[in-house]
């Protein structure tokens, strides 16, 4: 029994994930997510013998921090592109501060207009947003290498790998719920329907831990960066059968993603999934891991779900980019409960300004 009409229309407006581009801020919580730095430096130190003397293209180089790692890696040039104006001026100055200016080219503007006479030896680029897919950064480095990745080049990172897991919250969100309840001895209550129907109704990005999860993940996609299309990335559809770890009642869906530098395509290619998800290679954005300033995105249902231990929760994921508006994304669950298939929609904003 299907209780809502699958094809009907998401109600949600236009909401985007979080930060955007121009903001300060957004380069500020990237740089000091330690995480992330570290994980791209041990990267390039790691894969230094296919950067030595190689051209590279950072791919949205934002404060310059991975061409300054290639070119220390021992590149011969860098190309760093950014089509933000304001920040790519800051790179010049940070790649003179850093005395690298003879190595690294800081160009302005949208990538998709970049020049260059010549080939490149390696892609890198922090491409992933929300989702794994939000920044909408990944068509772009399908494009880059497609017009300019040398055969046999290098793409760090080179794949990523979306997961999924029921989750509870339950206190979280009775938190922000009945806090309506009494604000500076004023009654509020109407703003809870309000914030029931808002504050949940767009993917949250938020921070949960193990003890919230109510099933083992599932891959949702994984993303090869060397044969990954554009139209593959349009439409993502998988069904899942989660194993029940405990019960509870599910609020929603918690998605987090992987990165791995596993380097050339071909050791991309005869890599595991087991054995990716081992490397030390690894930027993960998962619950039971160090935090990052992507932490979790968390889809809340409409109404929370019972789960029985040990019984599978079972169900579909889709996420769609409509050829219309290209910068959204559409999800849509379907999952089976007690009283039949339950579907939720959401829809969000990619956020690519350029
Ligand atoms: C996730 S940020 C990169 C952050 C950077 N690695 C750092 O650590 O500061 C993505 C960057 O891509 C840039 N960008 C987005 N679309 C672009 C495009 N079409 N051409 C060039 N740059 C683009 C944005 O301005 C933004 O600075």
């Amino acid at each position: 029994m299907l209780q809502q009409d699958p094809n009907a229309e998401p109600q949600i407006t236009r909401q985007c994930f979080r930060r955007r581009y121009p903001e300060t801020d957004f380069y500020e919580e990237k740089n000091r997510d330690k995480v992330r730095n570290h994980t791209y430096k041990s990267a390039i130190e790691y894969h230094a013998d296919n950067i030595r003397n190689k051209v590279v293209l950072d791919l949205g180089c934002g404060t310059g921090i991975l061409s300054i790692l290639c070119a220390k890696a021992g590149a011969r040039k860098v190309y760093a592109v950014d089509a933000g104006t304001d920040i790519a001026s800051q790179v010049a100055n940070i790649v003179d501060a850093n005395g690298l200016s003879h190595v690294i080219i800081v160009v302005r503007g949208r990538f998709e207009d970049l020049e260059i006479n010549e080939d490149v030896d390696v892609i890198v680029s922090e491409w992933m947003g929300q989702m794994l897919l939000g920044e909408d950064m990944l068509l772009r480095v399908i494009t880059a290498r497609d017009r300019w990745l040398k055969p046999g080049g290098v793409i760090l990172p080179s794949s990523g790998t979306l997961f999924m897991a029921p989750f509870t919250n339950f206190e979280r969100y009775c938190e922000k719920v009945e806090f309506w309840l009494d604000v500076a001895e004023i009654d509020m209550s109407p703003m809870i329907s309000f914030t029931e129907q808002n504050a949940f109704a767009s993917p949250n990005v938020d921070r949960i831990n193990d003890e919230n999860l109510l099933a083992d993940p599932q891959v949702v996609k994984h993303v090869n960066c060397y044969s990954i299309t554009i139209p593959e990335l349009m439409s993502i559809g998988e069904s899942f059968s989660m194993k029940t770890l405990k019960q509870g009642r599910v609020n929603g869906f918690a998605f987090w993603f992987n990165a791995e530098f596993t380097g050339l395509r071909q050791e991309e290619e005869q890599l595991s999934a087991l054995d990716r998800m081992d490397s030390a290679l690894v930027l993960c954005t998962g619950p039971s891991v160090p935090p990052t300033h992507w932490e979790q995105t968390l889809i809340y249902f409409p109404t929370t779900v019972q789960l029985e231990r040990g019984r599978p929760f079972t169900g579909s994921v889709t996420l769609t980019q409509p050829t219309k508006h290209k910068w959204l994304m559409e999800i849509k669950l379907i999952y089976r409960s007690n009283n039949g298939d339950l579907v939720c929609k959401k829809q969000t904003d990619l956020f690519s300004p350029f």
